[in-house]
């Protein structure tokens, strides 16, 4: 039995190092400490989540735990949370392979928002560090700072409609960023003067505070460290890594949790099945699967010639899914080394990854037309298999400068054995 590994944690060595390197040199990078919470990582989890009869999980709600209390939700909770789902939306398809979150802070007293943000790209900080570091005063607008972000993405093109205004917000996001990310980082940019000590605020994160240290340090552990006093989740994590976990952190800190969808309020459980919504290609990345190893050795010739079939079929009837290479081109069009491939057309541009991997779990099957980036045909299929690592998928024919990419959804709705067969009465007859 293979172990359960979430699905975006398998890619494959190289292509993991050389896009956690460009990622640390492109945004000037993480290096935060372990060390930065030690008292507060979580010693304990929530019990498992549900299990539904065909091994997958169900995360919609969070489990009846002693960690939660039973959830008070009216609707000034719902309104909030809605505004941190707009918040949220801002960063959605620029975050792969993360999910986009958004975060609102609010004054209980007043119903002031006092801070906003939104996750808006993998290695920077999370929805709620924009949140706290408006509502701290380190950042003017929280989202206004993560929506430079994405505007700065990718540089090159981005160098072309910069203004002085961008570049400023930009310089400023890369400072936090770093500052936040060493060692007592959060404790120095959440410090005792700034937090909310005497005033009760209300943390509204569309997707459960993360307690574990990723790319970043710890959400949950920041909300803490700010004297946030309420924390109303919109959808649970799924991620193996937080799973509970960062309501568990809230909680044994003394914060007040309310999960999205919990008591009988109707619109709560609108709102959670929204914020759920949001992020479920990364629910599907991130779930471990028992019925895929990852990989396509089952996937035999005469599977590979149904599924070219299958192809040739949704061709003809127009409706094959198809994605244009988006990134640079080979400088040098002779240097077809994979070496090469992955200095120059790597990272992937993670929209572009976020949109062909929404692709592959809609359709399973999807033809790329990588003709942009190599002249060549044997460096389109370097680039072929490379993009087909990073999405743990299997490449099942290349043709010139197109690869035909195939990957099982979940629950998977192609019939490899079927497609194989009607292949085979095909070339029979
Ligand atoms: N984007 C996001 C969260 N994402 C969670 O954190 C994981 C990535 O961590 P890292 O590698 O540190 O970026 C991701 O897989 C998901 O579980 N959590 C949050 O509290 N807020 C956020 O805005």
């Amino acid at each position: 039995m293979m172990a359960l590994v979430p699905w975006h944690w398998k890619t494959s060595a190289v292509v993991r190092a050389v896009s956690l390197a460009s990622i640390v040199s492109t945004s000037s990078r993480l290096c935060y400490s372990a060390y930065a919470f030690p008292s507060l990582l979580p010693n304990r989890r929530l019990p498992s989540p549900c299990h539904l009869p065909n091994g997958r999980r169900c995360h919609l709600h969070a489990t009846s735990s002693s960690s939660t209390q039973q959830a008070q939700l009216d609707s000034t909770d719902v309104d909030h949370m809605n505004l941190a789902l707009e918040c949220a939306k801002k960063g959605f398809g620029n975050t792969y392979p993360n999910p986009a979150v958004g975060c609102v802070l609010v004054r209980q007293e007043t119903n002031q928002v006092i801070g906003k943000g939104f996750h808006p790209r993998a290695g920077y900080p999370h929805a709620e560090v924009f949140a706290l570091l408006e509502a701290t005063g380190h950042l003017e607008d929280g989202v206004k700072a993560a929506a430079a972000v994405v505007a700065g993405y990718p540089p090159a093109r981005a160098e072309k409609k910069k203004t002085d205004s961008l570049t400023q917000t930009l310089d400023l996001v890369e400072e936090l960023t770093q500052q936040y990310a060493s060692e007592n980082g959060p404790e120095q940019l959440l410090s005792d003067d700034r937090t909310f000590q005497d005033i009760p605020v209300t943390a509204y994160v569309t997707l459960e505070p993360c307690c574990h240290y990723g790319k970043t340090p710890p959400c949950a552990a920041s909300l803490v460290q700010a004297k946030v006093s309420r924390v109303v989740v919109g959808f649970r994590d799924p991620n193996p890594r937080v799973d509970g976990g960062g309501v568990q952190l809230l909680t044994d800190a003394g914060v007040q949790v309310d999960m999205m969808g919990d008591g009988d309020n109707d619109d709560s459980l609108k709102m959670n099945e929204a914020c759920h919504n949001l992020v479920k290609d990364f629910v599907k990345r991130i779930t471990p699967r028992e019925d895929f190893s990852g990989d396509y050795s089952y996937v035999t010739g005469a599977m590979r010639r149904g599924l070219r079939a299958h192809a040739s079929r949704l061709k003809a009837q127009n409706k094959m899914a198809e994605m244009v290479w988006k990134g640079p081109s080979l400088s040098d069009q002779d240097a077809l080394t994979e070496e090469a491939i992955i200095q120059e057309l790597l990272p992937f541009d993670p929209s572009w990854l976020e949109r062909l991997d929404h692709l592959l779990w809609q359709n399973e099957v999807v033809l790329l037309r990588l003709g942009k980036a190599i002249k060549r045909k044997k460096g389109a299929k370097l680039l072929g298999e490379l993009i087909a690592e990073e999405l743990e998928a299997h490449v099942a024919q290349t043709v010139g400068h197109t690869a035909l990419l195939y990957r099982p959804g979940l629950p998977p709705d192609l019939d490899l054995e079927a497609l194989r067969e009607k292949s085979t009465d095909a070339t029979s007859s």
